[in-house]
């Protein structure tokens, strides 16, 4: 079929949700109740496939699946030739090292010849090499965390986002090895129908993004202040300015990115802006 894509999506985990919220998000519509694999869109040409994310790498090098959406770790890790389309912004999180709580941590020569659980033999091999340690890496694909406390290891490596799940289990995390996010990822070489589809879907994941980033801000001001609060926010090309019904007085209506409108909230205030409001974006096209 060369006039739809496929992507491979996580079918149930911590990638899931978002990920069919950002489809969603690109007015793309489709079923995907409980327990089905693959389904497709009603009203844009691609095709889901519900994978575990351990294969999702694997599926798109193959070309079975045209785009994926996985973790930057789990892409590494499995070391497969795709090409990294876009950063998400969902699932941040990183692998660290961690060693139990009561024991002292040297630095990174503390893992000489220490035994060392993890998943991501791969990430954590390629670290203790550039690093000059020699370790013994013992795989396991879960529950990473039990390992020392049950004799297992003196010391893991795996996914770290709160730090609660560490402490919970006695340990501290002691280096940080690797920092990842959701991407978005493709086939190498796919074929220019299925790039043209692919370039649809870019742009609609760009508008989200960007509206996400920004905010619609409006207020009012004094019309003697109105060139101090443009300079202040600018906007896309330049803020609108409409007449409020008492004179002397202006709305102003703008569009900025959040930090930059807490940067600049006290010299809009000091300027004499009054009324603000800060109204989310759903979707901005710049
Ligand atoms: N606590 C977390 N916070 C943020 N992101 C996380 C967290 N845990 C994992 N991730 C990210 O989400 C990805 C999927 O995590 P998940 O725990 O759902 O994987 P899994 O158990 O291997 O799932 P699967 O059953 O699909 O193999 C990870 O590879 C990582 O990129
Ligand atoms: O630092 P934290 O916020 O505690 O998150 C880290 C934990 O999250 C992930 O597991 P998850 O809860 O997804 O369960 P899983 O092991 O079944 O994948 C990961 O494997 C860690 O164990
Ligand atoms: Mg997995």
């Amino acid at each position: 079929m060369e006039n739809i894509i496929r992507i491979a999506v996580q079918k149930s985990g911590r990638l899931s949700e978002d990920s069919l919220s950002l489809i969603k998000e690109c007015g793309i519509k489709f079923y995907n109740g409980t327990g089905k694999l693959k389904s497709t869109a009603t009203n844009f040409p691609i095709e889901f496939l519900y994978l575990r994310d351990d294969d999702i790498p694997g599926y798109v090098a193959d070309g079975v699946a045209d785009l994926g959406i996985v973790g930057e770790n789990e892409l590494v890790e499995k070391d497969k030739s795709v090409d990294v389309l876009k950063k998400l912004g969902f699932s941040k999180c990183r692998l660290s090292l961690a060693i139990p709580k009561s024991q002292e941590y040297p630095g990174i020569s503390y893992f000489e010849g220490k035994n060392i659980a993890t998943s991501y033999t791969k990430i954590l091999g390629d670290y203790l090499k550039s690093n000059n340690i020699n370790a013994e890496i013992h795989e396991i694909s879960g529950s990473v965390e039990i390992a020392p406390s049950i004799g297992l290891a003196e010391g893991i490596c795996d996914i770290v986002s709160s730090g609660s799940t560490l402490m919970m289990n006695g340990l501290k995390e002691v280096e940080e090895i690797f920092k990842s996010e959701a991407v978005l990822i493709s086939h190498k070489g796919l074929n220019q129908e299925k790039m043209a589809i692919v370039e649809k879907l870019l742009f609609r994941i760009n508008a989200v993004q960007t509206g996400k980033s920004n905010k619609y801000v409006l207020l009012n001001a004094p019309n003697k202040s109105l060139d101090k609060i443009i300079s202040l926010i600018p906007g896309m090309r330049s803020p609108t300015i409409l007449p409020l019904a008492q004179e002397g007085w202006s709305s102003v209506h703008s569009v900025l990115s959040e930090d930059q409108f807490w940067e600049n909230i006290e010299e809009l205030r000091a300027a004499g802006a009054e009324g603000i409001l800060v109204v989310p974006i759903e979707k901005m096209v710049i």
